[in-house]
């Protein structure tokens, strides 16, 4: 029985590897998603050592002067979504959330098909200059990318599916977006309207990948009540987001969740990788699925919104999202 107080810990080794015991670990996810759609996942096969240096150079790139951190705004990502953006300068829920963070994602050069096409959040990223920041967090996407693979395999048998369900239909070529967020200790200066770290949301795609270092604050929004999701040493924190809640007719839930601000004294880490369907995909419900409702909840989510009745292409509930969060940047690109 899963405890509806504590996230489960689920190893993964066997279903990145591949190995029989894999619909195992598959049904734990099962259970985990089902009850508050969150776990921790362990055995999952990226570098320790590489995790280290990229929180390492984050907090080189987030040390510099803000001036400096200006330099690789968002607002010259253009399109593509990428850069920095400075403390307070992202809204949730219309306030704005105490962190500052680099936006990143697939790297496309601006010769790409997509690019060239001037399609939305895809592009060239915005690299600090900052030595060995570059190609630490292209390791790092590329390794975490590959356990979004896995771990969407797990989903799929998880549902009774074939494995290679969601790659089949969905993320052959998933949208990966990714960031690194630093929550300064900084007090709130008198007059602002802030309140959390980040302010009670749901991710909009498939399944986010988080890791977050030992600071701690991040806590989910269960049927029973606010849990806290502190730091697993070495686990990462995975969440499903609105696509699997819509894909799986309400069976899967995508959680709210929110970050305390925080107070500890020292900067808080973490770097959400967002494993998402392709831009182009249009997104439907998974048919024959037992306990499936697609019922309304949109009067008691945190954006009114009711995601079984969407239809379209991701990139569309993408885009109507993000130009919520980042409300100055929409008129200028896009
Ligand atoms: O920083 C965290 O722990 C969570 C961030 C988050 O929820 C998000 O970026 O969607
Ligand atoms: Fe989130």
């Amino acid at each position: 029985m899963t405890d509806p107080q504590t996230l489960p810990v689920i190893d993964v080794a066997p279903l990145v590897a591949g190995a029989p015991g894999r619909e195992g670990v598959a049904a734990q996810i099962g259970a985990a998603c089902r009850a508050h759609g969150f776990f921790y996942a362990t055995g999952h096969g990226v570098d320790a050592a590489l995790v280290r240096r990229l929180e390492e150079l984050s907090h080189r790139f987030f040390e510099l002067p803000e001036e400096t951190k200006m330099q690789w705004r968002m607002a010259l990502g253009g399109r593509a979504w990428r850069g920095y953006f400075p403390l307070g300068g992202e809204l949730t829920s219309g306030r704005p959330d105490w962190k500052e963070g680099l936006y990143l994602g697939t790297e496309l050069p601006t010769s790409h098909p997509l690019v060239q096409a001037k399609t939305p959040v895809h592009g060239p990223n915005l690299f600090p200059d900052v030595p060995g920041l570059r190609e630490t967090i292209l390791a790092y996407m590329a390794a975490v990318t590959q356990l979004g693979h896995r771990l969407m395999e797990g989903i799929a048998l998880s549902l009774g599916l074939p494995a290679a369900y969601f790659a089949e239909r969905y993320t052959a070529d998933p949208l990966i977006l990714f960031r690194l967020f630093n929550y300064p200790s900084q007090p709130v200066p008198e007059g602002l309207d802030v309140q959390w770290g980040v302010g009670e949301h749901t991710d909009y795609g498939l399944l986010t990948i988080l890791h977050q270092d030992d600071v701690g604050g991040l806590a989910v929004h269960t049927p029973g009540g606010w849990i806290d999701a502190p730091p697993v040493p070495g686990a990462f924190v995975c969440n499903i987001g609105d696509m699997l809640d819509r894909m799986t007719g309400g069976l899967y839930k995508s959680t709210p969740h929110r970050v305390k601000r925080n107070t500890s004294g020292r900067d808080r880490l973490s770097f959400p990788l967002f494993f998402d369907p392709n831009f182009e995909a249009r997104v439907q419900r998974i048919e024959g699925l037992a306990g499936a409702e697609a019922r309304d909840d949109s009067a008691g989510r945190w954006d009114r919104a009711n995601v079984h009745a969407f239809s379209g292409r991701y990139g569309d509930y993408l885009l109507a999202k993000v130009s919520k969060v980042f409300p100055q940047l929409r008129d200028e690109v896009l």
